[in-house]
């Protein structure tokens, strides 16, 4: 049985696919066939371990043991410092000669041209590198709240994650996202809190942050010395050793280790005793193996316990995800990050260590190294890699070996269905868990710059989608049209330059709109009969049914049938009703949005026999449009999730603005020297929103965005509504 993990497929970003084997990939070629490209371009040293053609170090560098392989992501709110600590990785691990900066645009990972330009990651990119000995696979994802879905599919290939901290914010909107993504697929995590030498850093704050808003338990493995200003090293707890950074050094490549000692470092080394203690029994708390070590052997003493010991139990720790490792730094001073890749070899898992056990035949591979790549003939089990020419498969999906795996698969993910109760069961290993296409909440048109070049568009955006399925793409029945639907205005933006730049094609977008939804709020009865004759077949079908509201909240209809129906319902007549009504429910009668919580049941179902399917779905979808013309209907609206961080100045304009806008301020939390103001806020009243926050703070102010639900407008801003899409103000 074999099992790849495989997401993105692109022009720019070639598919990454994740091997995870116990043993070798079946593809063998000989060394000596091996193709290699050199990454060009930026100061590249040369790639790990490759030294001239010395086809040994190849070999190592190709096959490193699956212990020694991590296999990590990048994770945090936007703007935390993904990119400049994943920068400082490179550079400290030899992969590039000289460090590249987020804002001069000269990053590895952010090679799309909007990534250098707006400085923001958009897609995930994968980097490998050593360190120490140890293979790192490491994925850079964006923070960006309209690329949700990117940072989910990188997870799922993922055996372990760093979360980086903005040190002066703590847990920021999008860190809550991005962490409960990682629970989803349980990964454990270390925490860097970054930023500690910009104002306002506070280490205490931040794990407080984490400690309460993501009920976490942090295991402080290091203590800054100094902070904002005065930051210049970090002390290890677990060694009582202090790090500082040589001042002279500009590229933070030299540092001191020394012990912390009585004569020279009393306070400093009281304090880390302190720590110390406090680190050994939270451990002991988690770990019974680790508790039963230190109360028999180490009780009297703790000093006596062996750094490894304790480091093994942190890694146990954190494997099991009952507390997360944290430690900090500067990114952009160049502080902290070797301690960081320390803990990364030292507490992530290897990919054996997460249970997997699938391997699977393929015609090529590539290593990544951000936008370049070299080919190679076999890769060992738990290392990430990229495939090209899958026409067909799609993020998201997983492949396997052969016709009969994928059956087998299927059939004990089904078994696993049935017996919902039981963990860790086979299926579980052999199918991944699928990533959860948010809904998306925006859409506008998307014109080619002449019908001829219609097709070409409908390439491009099949292309996209593949590789996004955030984005959705339709027809307007009524005007032909083709319909981007998004996750918010820059994802649409982004995907229009992309059309652009990687497909040559000059589109124009159509005004951004709100992705509206209806429901019903009365019950409704509806008959309609259908009666055709095509050639010499008459197509007779007659329908009664009833729609009513639904109490929970669901995207779909829910259908059932009163019981004389379901007698003489043939599989095929039952399938076609069923697109009838789902296809009636794409469109509500306000606004031509989608129908949600809504129920249906079918009274009476009449056939004519040798009428067709076809026939049966449009009788059925135009009795359901009648109903839902009877009822009663309302327009619900996306509403949104708001975090504004606001200085205390600015607090009175940023809440006067929000009440314009029919804001629900919920909290208004202080940040350090900050205030964040949290509530809803519609997402029609937020649009351009970013530009509006800069001009009343004086662009000092910074805000994050995520769709809470849909709810009812009240019926004053629904009919403003209804006649503003009517033309009629
Ligand atoms: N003061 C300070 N600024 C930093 C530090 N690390 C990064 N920055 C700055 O913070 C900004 C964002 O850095 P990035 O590395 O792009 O952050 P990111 O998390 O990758 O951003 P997205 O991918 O767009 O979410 C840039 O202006 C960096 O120069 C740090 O340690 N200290």
């Amino acid at each position: 049985m074999s099992n790849l993990r495989i997401f993105a497929v692109n022009h720019k970003k070639i598919s990454s696919l994740h091997i995870n084997n116990m043993c070798c990939c079946k593809i063998r070629a000989s060394l000596r066939r091996l193709k290699l490209r050199l990454p060009l371009g930026r100061n590249y040293s040369s790639l790990p371990g490759v030294i001239g053609n010395d086809i040994k170090s190849l070999h190592s560098i190709i096959s490193p043991p699956i212990a020694k392989i991590r296999n990590i992501g990048i994770m945090a709110h936007i703007d935390a410092g993904k990119t400049t600590t994943t920068e400082r990785m490179l550079y400290y691990s030899g992969y590039t000669r000289s460090l590249g900066d987020v804002d001069d645009g000269d990053t590895v990972t952010d090679f799309m041209a909007q990534e250098r330009e707006r400085g923001i990651t958009i897609q995930s990119a994968a980097v490998t590198f050593d360190w120490k000995g140890y293979r790192i696979n490491l994925i850079d994802t964006p923070g960006h709240v309209d690329f949700t879905l990117e940072v989910e599919r990188c997870l799922r290939v993922l055996d372990g994650a760093v979360a980086v901290f903005d040190a002066s914010a703590g847990v920021e909107a999008q860190t809550l996202t991005v962490w409960r993504q990682a629970d989803k697929h349980k990964i454990p995590r270390i925490c860097f809190l970054n930023k500690m030498d910009k104002t306002g850093a506070s280490f205490n704050y931040a794990v407080e942050s984490i400690r309460e808003k993501l009920r976490a338990k942090p295991l402080l493995l290091q203590l800054p010395i100094g902070e904002a200003k005065t930051f210049k090293g970090v002390v290890d707890v677990v060694n009582k050793e202090k790090l500082l950074w040589n001042l002279n050094s500009d590229d933070g490549r030299n540092f001191e280790r020394k012990p912390l000692l009585e004569m020279s470092d009393p306070q400093l080394l009281k304090e880390t005793t302190e720590a110390r203690n406090a680190l050994i029994e939270q451990v002991a708390d988690l770990d019974d193996e680790f508790a039963n070590l230190v109360l028999g052997e180490f009780s009297e003493n703790f000093d006596l316990l062996p750094a490894e010991k304790l480091q093994t139990a942190i890694h146990r720790v954190t494997l099991a995800q009952t507390a997360v490792p944290v430690l900090c730094g500067s990114a952009l001073k160049n502080k902290g990050v070797q301690p960081l890749l320390d803990a990364i070899t030292m507490y992530l898992p290897s990919p054996e260590e997460r249970n997997y056990e699938f391997l699977e035949r393929i015609s090529r591979l590539l290593l990544p190294f951000a936008d370049q790549h070299i080919e190679i003939p076999s890769l060992t089990a738990g290392n990430i890699a990229l495939t090209v020419g899958l026409k067909r498969t799609a993020t998201g999906d997983t492949i396997v070996s052969s016709k009969s795996s994928a059956l087998a698969a299927a059939r004990r993910a089904e078994r696993k269905g049935e017996k919902k109760h039981r963990q860790n069961s086979e299926a579980e290993r052999l199918l991944l868990a699928g990533v959860e296409i948010p809904e998306p909440v925006f859409f506008c048109t998307v014109e080619p710059p002449s019908m001829a070049k219609q097709p070409d568009l409908d390439h491009a955006l099949k292309c996209l989608q593949r590789e996004d399925p955030s984005l959705k793409v339709k027809l307007d029945p009524d005007s032909g049209q083709t319909i981007l639907c998004g996750m918010g205005e820059l994802h649409i933006e982004i995907i229009h330059d992309r059309i652009k730049r990687e497909y040559g094609l000059e589109t124009y977008l159509g005004p951004l709109q709100v992705a509206y939804h209806e429901t019903i709020l009365n019950s409704v009865r509806a008959t309609d009969t259908l009666d055709r004759t095509l050639g010499d077949k008459r197509h007779l079908v007659t329908v009664e049914l009833e729609a009513k509201p639904l109490e929970t909240s669901s995207l779909q209809p829910v259908i059932d049938y009163a019981e004389s129906v379901t007698q003489d319902l043939s599989q095929a007549s039952r399938e076609a009703i069923e697109n009838g009504i789902h296809s009636a429910c794409l469109q509500g009668p306000l606004l031509g949005s989608p129908i949600q919580d809504v129920a249906v049941t079918l009274h009476s179902v009449v056939i004519h026999p040798g009428t067709s399917t076809t026939m049966i779905s449009a009788c059925v979808s135009r009795c359901m449009q009648k109903a839902l013309k009877k009822a009663d209907s309302q327009i619900l609206e996306p509403l949104m999730n708001l975090e504004v961080t606001v200085t205390r100045d600015y607090l009175s304009p940023v809440l006067a603005d929000l009440a314009q806008r029919r804001g629900n301020i919920q909290e208004i939390q202080t940040r350090q020297d900050n205030k964040v103001v949290i509530g809803f806020v519609p997402l029609a009243e937020i649009m351009g929103y970013s530009t509006v926050l800069r001009t009343l703070t004086s662009g000092s102010a910074t805000f994050a965005l995520e769709l809470s639900n849909y709810q009812a407008m009240n019926p004053q801003d629904q009919s403003m509504l209804l006649s503003r899409r009517s033309g009629l103000s």
